[in-house]
């Protein structure tokens, strides 16, 4: 029997002020999904989940309600109906859970994501990476109730990602600086990126929107000319982080810690909880993140957390092991 694994890691969408449409990869940690092909079908639904290693059962087994497999089947019948591949066998799947649930660490989308590329590589490889990340965001829609790519799309194509349109989808991507790190701090709560979808406002004024978008295009600006102090300047978010700040217990200290520690500048990650900073060196974020970790204890709240110190991922999803 055929098997493949993938691997896809951990993302952090926004980017401060690039809410849904900026997102961008980090090397470790990420999740796998092991896929087993088997030429006779065993049940009515082609993909089935064998088991789910690290989420204390917290996940579903339903291979339509897990990110995992609901993309596999996606996947399945798109083959089917553009490029004529007409699957009859089955496929089992084993989801091994490194990423946290609800973290802001895009942990759904990484699922996705290393199904995506181990199930086109258990196939033959019928599709691009471009064709797989569709049904990434698609699986989005399953996790949270709304299809943004800002995880799902880094988290399949590496780097940074900036997605123009949705309709139709126009991504692009942008190489990051050789000398930016990223310090990824998860504190050890839950925040459900439905919940604080929920939370933000559904029109901003023209003042808050012009803030915004310069601040989006001062960003791309600062990545691709690799001007730190420009990328620093331009981490600025006055839509989401001000109505979701209070969500994140010791937030405000963690921010007043990181930038105190050198940061270039810090922001939620994602939907949250967890929280990023930039530095321009690995020696930097590691002190950034100790500070954030350090702050994150002695706030209020007293919360324990997990750090990472990483580049920018330039891989994105890949196949890390596979038996003829
Ligand atoms: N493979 C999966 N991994 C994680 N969540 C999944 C997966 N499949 C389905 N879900 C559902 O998605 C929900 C998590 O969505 P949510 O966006 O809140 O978390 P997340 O994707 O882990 O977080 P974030 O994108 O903020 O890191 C879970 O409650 C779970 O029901
Ligand atoms: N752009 C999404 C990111 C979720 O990780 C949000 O902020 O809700």
């Amino acid at each position: 029997m055929k098997t493949v694994t993938g691997f896809a890691s951990a993302t952090v969408g926004n980017v401060a002020c690039g809410f849904d449409v900026l997102g961008f990869a980090i090397t470790e940690p990420g999740d796998e999904v092991i896929l087993t092909l088997h030429d006779e079908r065993s049940s009515d639904c082609p993909v089935s989940i064998t088991s789910i290693i690290g989420d204390g059962g917290a996940l579903p087994l339903d291979p339509k309600k897990n990110t995992s497999s609901f993309v596999v089947l996606k996947f399945l019948e798109y083959i089917r109906t553009t490029k004529g591949i007409a699957f009859d066998g089955h496929i089992d799947l084993v989801l091994k859970k490194n990423l946290p649930l609800s973290s802001g660490m895009g942990s759904s989308a990484a699922s996705a994501a290393a199904a995506l590329i181990a199930a086109n590589e258990l196939l033959g490889s019928p599709c691009s990476k471009m064709e797989l990340v569709h049904f990434a965001i698609e699986g989005e829609r399953v996790a949270c109730g709304s299809a943004h790519a800002d995880n799902a799309a880094p988290a399949m194509l590496g780097n940074f990602i900036l997605i123009r349109s949705y309709h139709p989808l126009d991504l692009i991507t942008i190489k990051p600086p050789a000398n930016l790190f990223c310090s990824l701090v998860h504190p050890h709560t839950e925040l459900k990126t439905s919940f604080a979808r929920s939370v933000l406002p559904k029109s901003i004024p023209l003042s808050t929107a012009t803030q915004q978008w310069g601040n989006v295009g001062a960003l791309v600006a600062g990545l691709l000319m690799e001007d730190y102090d420009l990328i620093g300047r331009a981490l600025v978010d006055v839509v989401a982080e001000p109505k979701r700040a209070p969500l994140i217990p010791g937030f405000v200290e963690v921010k007043q810690a990181a930038l105190d520690a050198g940061a270039l500048g810090c922001s939620i990650a994602g939907s949250g909880p967890s929280v990023f900073a930039f530095s321009s060196s690995r020696q930097t974020a590691e002190t950034v993140g100790a500070a954030m970790q350090q702050a994150f204890l002695h706030s209020k709240a007293s919360l324990a957390s997990d750090m990472w110190v990483s580049p920018i991922c330039s891989e994105g999803a890949r196949i890390v092991s596979k038996t003829p």
